[in-house]
């Protein structure tokens, strides 16, 4: 027995030193790319560390330096985590001028655009603004009607897609998915669609021309024009203002963002790209290889292959999921589960058996529902929840029952959080103020003298005051006004003039939750995220199960992944969208730090179980009942 237990300690410490020393060139590694100098850029695996490192690069600034580090991303994630890390450390200093820690779009607006923009004058008082999106915009202003022969439909800015195709030319507008065909809209003809889709284009020059309300898109391209018209005063500005631009995520750029980049590089500030190029996800947005393949050609280039948060078996399925031959390499696991025994599962797809294997597996593997997350490449895809419109209605009243069913129902994604937060504050100001709906949500201070932080606590009190969406809603609107009514914008100021809280007409006996095509959970109901693998980005979990529903693009993606680029068709292999539906699962997949199983049409079970058998990922077939 002693000599059994000593052989069992011997190995168990051979293992620990292994993972020790692993871990420790991952963090040489880390290391390097919070010492090097720009420019350069950073090839990192799924769960890396990113954006710890460029915390950790910021955090080595000495005090006091002239000139500062401008770090961008596309979410507030990192400027969050550099605030916290300044706070332990205590260098208030690493956030303020002259640095600069906002989205790669702020940096453009107010490095690039907003400098040389005419201040108000006597023809337009109105000040620039940027908006981080349409939705942002005053109700009144981003509306649109159209009237056919026998009714009204209303559209709003915010669902439609835009884009500039070039120079200083107009936008084109395209309403497409859910936006063009829920409700009403359906009975409306292409032709008249593309009527809609015309004035949604002269209203959006007309909120950029007149209005002066800038989003995204109008940055990215008076960036670009000042980028080429204003070279000498940018070239003296950027560089004697910071030290280098970092880009978090690089991989979620444009190619007109990179475009932009390259501009920047050439004006002489140094920069650091980091991501990772197998993330890329947002390929509609520009067609081809992703973007941040013209950035990482440009610089010299450091890895990070250490995976700090999912398992070996893990690590080895998503690295035979990357279409360069040259990285299929398994990152290498870090965590304290990096040995973890689980194996892959695939599940035959079959009407929603899948999920209840798919709860049994995690069970047996001791994985609350709270720590799974069921994902799919598109909304429609995902069952219940997954499935809820993440756009208020655009009927008072209905959105304000959208919203509170959204905030009751967790989990759900952040952005359809942030989204419902500020529907249910709007809902409240547009109780008590009758022109609400043509002021910005900034503009509320100034011109209600409301304050947001006060706001944010009614809305929350709301929340917990208002009835059960399962009440019907004729109910529901009496008991909201009751609750409302107990609410005040400011001391002394209690008589609401604005909308009606009353139920659409004829809709009184339908419960709240019907109303606005909120599916119910049943109380205590295990909660499970359900969510799109777009929401999920940066995110992990201990399980994930991977919907791949039956249709050509799945047997496209299939095939590329078990025959790999070089012996797919070369439709196919040169298809933007299979390389990228790849890239989607590739995404999900690297989410999960213990278990992933794939939910997939029964067909195609043996060949991906084959594949991955020879590519010696442990792997099991579970049969969904
Ligand atoms: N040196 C380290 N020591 C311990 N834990 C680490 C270290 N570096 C990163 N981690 C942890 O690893 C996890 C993954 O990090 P993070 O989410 O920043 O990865 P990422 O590179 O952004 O991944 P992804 O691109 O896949 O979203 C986090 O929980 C983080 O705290």
């Amino acid at each position: 027995m002693a000599g059994g237990n000593t052989v069992m300690t011997a190995s168990a410490t051979a293992i620990a030193d292994d993972l020790h020393q692993r871990r420790a060139s991952a963090i040489a590694q880390q290391d390097t790319v919070v010492a090097t100098a720009a420019p350069r850029a950073v090839l990192a695996c799924p769960g890396a560390g990113k954006t710890r490192t460029i915390v950790e690069r910021h955090c080595t600034t000495p005090r006091n330096q002239p000139t500062g580090r401008a770090i961008t991303s596309f979410t507030k994630v990192a400027a969050a985590q550099i605030r916290a890390r300044a706070h332990e450390l205590n260098r208030p200093d690493l956030l303020q001028h002259p640095n600069a820690i906002m989205t790669l779009d702020g940096f453009f607006w107010r490095f690039l655009v907003r400098p040389f923009l005419p201040p108000p004058d006597t023809t337009n008082q109105r000040p620039f603004r940027r908006l981080e999106s349409w939705r942002d915009a005053p109700r009144q202003l981003r509306q649109i009607e159209y009237w056919t022969e026998k009714n009204r439909q209303q559209f709003d800015l915010a669902d439609f897609q835009f884009r500039y195709p070039g120079g200083n030319s107009a936008p084109i507008a395209t309403l497409t998915g859910a936006p063009r065909f829920e409700g009403g809209r359906r009975h409306l003809s292409d032709d008249q669609i593309a009527a809609v889709c015309r004035l949604a284009e002269q209203r959006r020059t007309e909120l950029a021309n007149t209005h002066r309300l800038f989003t995204g898109e109008e940055v990215r391209r008076q960036a670009g024009v000042n980028l080429a018209t204003r070279k000498e005063i940018l070239a003296h500005t950027l560089p004697t203002r910071f030290t280098e631009l970092i880009i978090d995520e690089a991989q979620d750029c444009s190619d007109i963002d990179v475009d932009i980049v390259r501009g920047i590089q050439l004006l002489g500030l140094p920069t650091l790209i980091i991501g990772d190029p197998d993330q890329a996800i947002y390929g509609f947005r520009n067609q081809g290889p992703p973007a941040i393949t013209r950035l990482l050609n440009h610089a010299e280039t450091i890895e990070l292959t250490g995976n700090w948060r999912s398992s070996t078996t893990i690590c080895q399925l998503a690295a035979t999921m990357r279409t360069d031959p040259q990285r299929q390499v398994p990152d290498i696991a870090l965590a304290e589960h990096h040995d973890s025994d689980l194996p892959v599962h695939l599940i035959a797809l079959d009407k929603g058996k899948e999920l209840a294997a798919f709860d049994t597996i995690a069970t047996n593997a001791d994985i609350a529902p709270a720590d799974r997350l069921i994902l799919a490449h598109g909304a429609a895809t995902l069952p219940g929840l997954g499935g809820r419109a993440r756009r208020p209605p655009s009927s008072p009243v209905e959105s304000l029952i959208w919203a509170v069913g959204v905030l009751r129902q967790p989990p759900s994604d952040q952005r359809t959080r942030a989204l419902a937060e500020q529907t249910l504050q709007a809902t409240l100001v547009r109780y008590w103020m009758p022109d609400a709906d043509s002021t910005a949500a900034n503009d509320r201070h100034a011109v209600y003298g409301i304050d947001p932080h006060h706001l944010r606590r009614l809305a929350a009190t709301a929340l917990h005051e208002l009835p059960e969406l399962s009440l019907p809603a004729a109910d529901w609107c009496t008991a909201a006004r009751r609750t409302f009514d107990t609410l005040s914008p400011a001391p002394g100021r209690t008589t609401p003039a604005g909308i009606a809280i009353t139920s659409p007409r004829g809709k009184g006996t339908k419960t709240a939750s019907a109303i606005a095509k909120i599916p119910v959970t049943p109380r205590g109901l295990p909660a499970t995220r359900a969510d799109t693998v777009h929401q999920v980005k940066g995110e992990e979990a201990e399980a994930v199960l991977m919907l791949v529903p039956d249709e050509d693009r799945t047997t496209r993606m299939l095939t590329l992944w078990i025959e790999g680029i070089a012996r797919t068709a070369p439709a196919d292999s040169t298809s933007p969208d299979t390389a990228e539906a790849l890239r989607v699962l590739y995404v999900a997949v690297t989410r999960a730090r213990r278990l992933v199983a794939l939910a997939l049409p029964p067909v195609h079970i043996p060949e991906v179980a084959r594949y991955l058998t020879s590519r010696n990922v442990p792997v099991v077939v579970t049969a969904s009942d």
